[in-house]
């Protein structure tokens, strides 16, 4: 089970919901990827407006905990605002904190993405940062009332999967809130190994939604997370340097 905040989830996928062919294919994709947690730009919400298109109406969003990002922010005060407004237009008390710090890679600025979590932790929201792949700066953002990190395997869309595993892992082992990988995974195998290094979760859009078939997709993610999970859990041997037989030798008496 995983814990963020008082929330529990039993899916350790979270799901976007951007740039899907057409809505029936984002539900369908949503449907059987047995996420809990759906993920979109509160700007591209009409949040006050309900005559306005809605790229979610075909999806029961009752059935999810709704976690509205602030994409398009660059200063923690533009990410702070999309948040209030979230909240206002009663999306949802969970925000991920998205500031981006430059157009060409869409990485995060770590100072905006700090100030901006510092200020919505203290009004009160449950805030998920998403951070570059830094274990100083994951510290920094827990030390500071973060109540998730999301660091992030390869830059946004770009499907390269986890391009630092050792950063990963270092968050991962000295993270006392949950560790959510987010953005860049390409494929189940990325998904499954960002399991493996110990993440509590995975957060994924374009892996699925720009798939040859996503509903098949968000499946296969579905699997590799719990499969990865579940490897997790049940503890991987350790590397060695030299072979050692499957079929001991020791004690056999044929020569
Ligand atoms: C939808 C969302 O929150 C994205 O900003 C997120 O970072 C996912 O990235 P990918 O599309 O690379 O999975």
């Amino acid at each position: 089970m995983l814990t963020i905040g008082e929330k529990q989830f039993h899916s350790r996928l979270f799901l976007g919901t951007g740039k899907y062919p057409n809505m029936d294919i984002q539900k369908e994709a949503v449907d059987v990827s047995g996420t809990e947690v759906l993920t979109f730009s509160v700007r591209r919400m009409n949040v006050f407006d309900a005559s306005q298109p809605n790229f979610l109406e075909k999806i029961d969003l009752n059935r999810y905990q709704l976690l509205p990002n602030t994409a398009g922010a660059k200063t923690a005060k533009e990410a702070v605002r999309t948040a209030r407004l979230a909240k206002a237009s009663g999306l949802c008390d969970m925000i991920k904190v998205e500031v981006i710090g430059c157009d060409k890679t869409l990485l995060p600025d770590p100072v905006e993405t700090l100030k901006a979590t510092e200020t919505l932790v203290k009004e009160g929201f449950i805030v998920l940062p998403y951070t570059s792949c830094d274990v100083v700066l994951s510290k920094k953002l827990e030390e500071i009332g973060a109540h998730a990190v999301m660091p992030g395997a390869s830059p946004i869309g770009s499907g390269q999967g986890i391009i630092n595993p050792t950063n990963m892992r270092f968050i991962v082992e000295q993270a006392n809130i949950p560790v959510i990988v987010d953005a860049g995974i390409g494929s189940p195998a990325d998904a499954s190994l960002a399991m493996d290094l110990g993440a509590d979760a995975v957060l994924l859009n374009t892996a699925v939604s720009q798939a040859k078939d996503p509903v098949r997709m968000a499946e296969a993610m579905k699997l590799g997370i719990e499969a990865g999970r579940l490897g997790y859990e049940a503890g991987r041997i350790p590397r060695k340097r030299y072979a050692t037989a499957s079929s001991p030798t020791e004690g056999i008496s044929i020569g």
